[in-house]
């Protein structure tokens, strides 16, 4: 019971300061956030407010100067398992060497745990790819296709291992019309499985789909 009690992300009173010769930027000044399992949190704030270092700070990427990230009422120590915190950052970060669908099958195979033969796998696999619209690239390699599809490549990795945390960076910001759906559904699937979304975005559409939305402005984050 008592765990029920704590959000599943709980950032408290965070700073984040970046030296620099031409000036110091100061981009997180005692930031406060909590999201709570099966919530879809989005993030908005204009270029250079925060989002991306705000999200290292979430999944131990990056260090506060000051203040501490809670993962289920825990102190993170160090950067946790990608089935706890799974992030698709801006940079995407694929293994180039590894086809698609062997980079979504990597938070699986990291996981004994679960048990999964060769077959679950690449059950899991095909219906991520499909899901987002492009289970025909799964033998490609990431350089072969285009980065708004990487980009959907990257997220299923993300989701692969169900995650009881996701961080989400700009999931549309390279994608046509036509392909911004299907990875909506995913996102909001994964939360309404239980997973705690933060999700920095400026499309509107994905803001739509979030249950609470909040902006990042001076270092802080408030309602929206
Ligand atoms: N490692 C770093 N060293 C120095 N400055 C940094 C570093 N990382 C980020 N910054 C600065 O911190 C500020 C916030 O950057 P960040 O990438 O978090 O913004 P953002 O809100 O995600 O922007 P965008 O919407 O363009 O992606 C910017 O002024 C950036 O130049």
């Amino acid at each position: 019971m008592t765990e029920l009690a704590h959000p599943a992300v709980h950032a408290v009173n965070l700073h984040r300061r970046f030296p620099h010769p031409s000036g110091a930027v100061s981009v997180l000044r005692g930031l406060e956030l909590r999201v709570s399992r099966g919530e879809l949190v989005t993030v908005s704030g204009r270029s250079g407010s925060g989002k991306s270092s705000l999200l290292a700070l979430l999944c131990g990427f990056d260090s506060p100067d000051s203040g501490t990230v809670l993962l289920d009422g825990e102190p993170m120590n160090g950067a946790p398992s990608w089935h706890t915190c799974a992030v698709l950052p801006q940079a995407l970060g694929l293994a180039t060497e590894l086809t698609v669908a062997e980079n979504v099958a990597l938070p699986l195979r990291l996981r004994p745990d679960l048990r999964l033969g060769a077959p679950a796998i690449a059950a899991r696999v095909r219906e991520l790819l499909t899901g987002l619209g492009i289970g025909e690239l799964a033998e490609r390699y990431p350089l072969e296709v285009s980065f708004g599809q990487q980009q959907r490549v990257a997220l299923a990795r993300a989701v692969s291992g169900r995650p009881a945390v996701l961080l989400v960076d700009e999931p549309t910001a390279h994608l046509d019309a036509g392909s911004t759906p299907a990875v909506l559904r995913m996102l909001r699937g994964c939360a309404d499985e239980g997973a705690a979304l933060i999700v920095a975005t400026h499309d509107d559409a994905v803001h739509r789909i979030a249950d609470r939305r909040v902006a990042l402005r001076d270092g802080v984050l408030t309602d929206t």
